[in-house]
């Protein structure tokens, strides 16, 4: 039965929704008269230490303001319940989203996955893993507006992971990594893969790894086997294939996630996934698709994400690798045998007498309680029918790149190699710092294209840019080599021309 009155403040007005956990309620703060989510947590089994520990921690998690996190306010102490008071965020999941609208357009999910890797980034950077990672935890709200919630079972590094004292394993298996299930404890990179996978769903319509008949059989899954490259994800293809890396150790870190996102959901052609395997030759397990005629973005330079096209379009067929076909990796970790899943069943028979508490809220695709208004799923697995089906139309890159031909609503005149060469080594000399510099000194036709939150959202992640080659390629054109944040380096070429007798940036992509 619902609640009236929590905590002798929060009025209960209606449910909202239900998670494996319980049932979350949005309530009117009688004290401070605002809207509020509260979220019912009952105690599991012997728990309550633990239970209380993760609520400190939820506590120190509300220091963790970010536009892309849900904010807690307070976690209250009820005995058997504890109520966690956060934001109310009026949204729909990523899932919902995904069901009620089909396949999300690539660039789209990179909007709303580089959003929600700026929160976790700060959160990793801060220490605390968030541990449940999941279409059904990213809420997306008016104008694809996207925050990450349910930190409210997330641990600092330093604490208890996903296997609580008694252990119950808690998180959501489907979004597992491999490391995790192998018996590892969550890291900021076991997020990495969980977000990986997230997206993988939402431009899927479908898991990474199909559901199988129980937890078990799914985490053995994941720990055997790589996830079927994907076929939708255009330019987001190279990114999830660096999410979802078998290898935590090689696996890009979240600060390095976000900027590919936004980099993508900027128009970017996203990068390749070139990973070697043990062969030591290059593996293209996801590769990106790269259209001839995509101008791909720049360090921001790139245009908004287009429109979805009514009509559907094929497919889009991943670029076949040069060697060693997709199906290489995954076959390599299919050989790695059949002892890992005989060791997960015994790791969790061993640590959980028995217990695998896996949360099956809607994230997995089934129907949220807010649209069943049903108790949460017994069911430890999703199933197919409520995945977001693949009959969506899905447009291709060929259809929403915009071309690269220039631009004659703005009459240019070329640039000398040296005044192209001086301009970019400028450019890149006031960012990321001064980003109303650098946004002058593009011309006013790829400003539009852009979008000032998208350049800005792509520099903000990033604290360092150093040019470490650059060259006149001719034509007003300079190719420069770029490492961000000492890390990840890419080459761009950067089009220098003259707009009103002022050089300006006019074109720019990743070479
Ligand atoms: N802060 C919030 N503002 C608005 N709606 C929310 C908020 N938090 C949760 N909801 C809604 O409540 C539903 C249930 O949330 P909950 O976090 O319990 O689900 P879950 O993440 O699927 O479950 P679990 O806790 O098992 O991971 C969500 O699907 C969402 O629709």
């Amino acid at each position: 039965m619902a609640p009236q009155l929590i905590a002798g403040r929060y009025r209960v007005e209606r449910e909202l929704g239900r998670g494996g956990m319980g049932a979350v309620w949005l309530c009117r703060d009688e004290m401070l008269g605002r809207e509020v989510a509260v979220k019912q947590i009952g105690a599991l089994p012997g728990e309550a230490a633990d239970l209380a520990r993760g609520l400190r921690e939820a506590r120190s998690s509300a220091a963790l303001q970010h536009p892309n996190v849900v904010s807690v306010f307070d976690a209250v102490d009820e005995g058997e319940t504890i109520w966690l008071v956060m934001e109310y965020v009026p949204s729909r999941t990523l899932s919902q989203l995904a069901r009620e609208e089909g396949p999300l357009d690539p660039r789209r999910a990179a909007a709303i996955g580089a959003q929600v890797a700026d929160g976790l980034a700060l959160a990793h950077e801060r220490g605390t893993v968030h541990r449940d990672v999941k279409p059904g935890n990213v809420l997306v709200a008016e104008g694809d507006h996207a925050k990450i919630s349910d930190f409210g079972i997330a641990r600092s590094n330093a604490a208890d992971e996903h296997r609580t004292q008694t252990g119950l394993l808690t998180g959501t298996p489907a979004y597992f990594s491999p490391e995790l299930a192998r018996g590892a404890e969550s890291s900021p990179a076991s997020d990495v893969w969980a977000l990986g996978a997230t997206l993988y769903a939402a431009v899927e319509g479908r898991q990474p790894y199909a559901p199988r008949e129980n937890a078990i059989a799914t985490l053995a899954a994941i720990a055997q086997e790589s996830p079927d490259p994907p076929r939708r994800a255009g330019a987001l293809a190279g990114v999830i294939g660096h999410m979802l890396d078998p290898d935590p150790e090689v696996r890009w870190s979240m600060a390095q996630v976000a900027r590919e996102l936004h980099d993508v959901a900027a128009g970017g052609a996203g990068v390749q996934d070139t990973r070697a395997d043990d062969d030591g030759a290059a593996t293209q397990v996801f590769p990106a698709p790269v259209p001839a005629a995509a101008p791909a973005a720049a360090a921001a330079a790139s245009s908004p994400a287009p429109e979805p096209e009514p009509e559907p379009a094929p497919e889009p067929e991943p670029v076949p690798a040069p060697a060693p076909e997709p199906g290489r990796e995954r076959q390599r970790r299919t050989t790695a045998g059949w002892w890992v899943a005989a060791v997960i069943v015994v790791l969790v028979l061993a640590i959980g007498g028995l217990a695998l508490l896996a949360t099956t809220g809607d994230d997995d695709g089934a129907p949220s309680a807010d649209e069943t208004t049903s108790a949460p799923s017994g069911s430890p697995e999703p199933t197919e029918e409520n995945e977001p089906t693949e009959e969506t139309s899905e447009p291709t890159q060929e259809a929403t790149e915009p071309t690269e031909e220039p631009d004659d609503t703005e009459p240019t005149q070329g640039a000398s190699g040296g005044e192209a060469v001086g301009l970019v080594e400028d450019y890149y000399a006031v960012l990321p710092g001064d980003r109303d510099a650098g946004w002058a000194t593009l011309s006013p036709s790829l400003q539009e294209q852009i979008g000032r939150d998208s350049y800005d959202g792509f520099w903000s992640g990033i604290s360092r840019v150093e040019i470490v080659a650059v060259q006149d390629v001719g034509g007003g054109s300079v190719d420069v080599t770029l490492t961000y944040d000492g890390g990840s380096r890419e080459t761009r070429r950067i089009d220098v021309g003259r707009v009103g007798g002022e050089l300006r940036i006019v074109g720019d992509r990743v070479v």
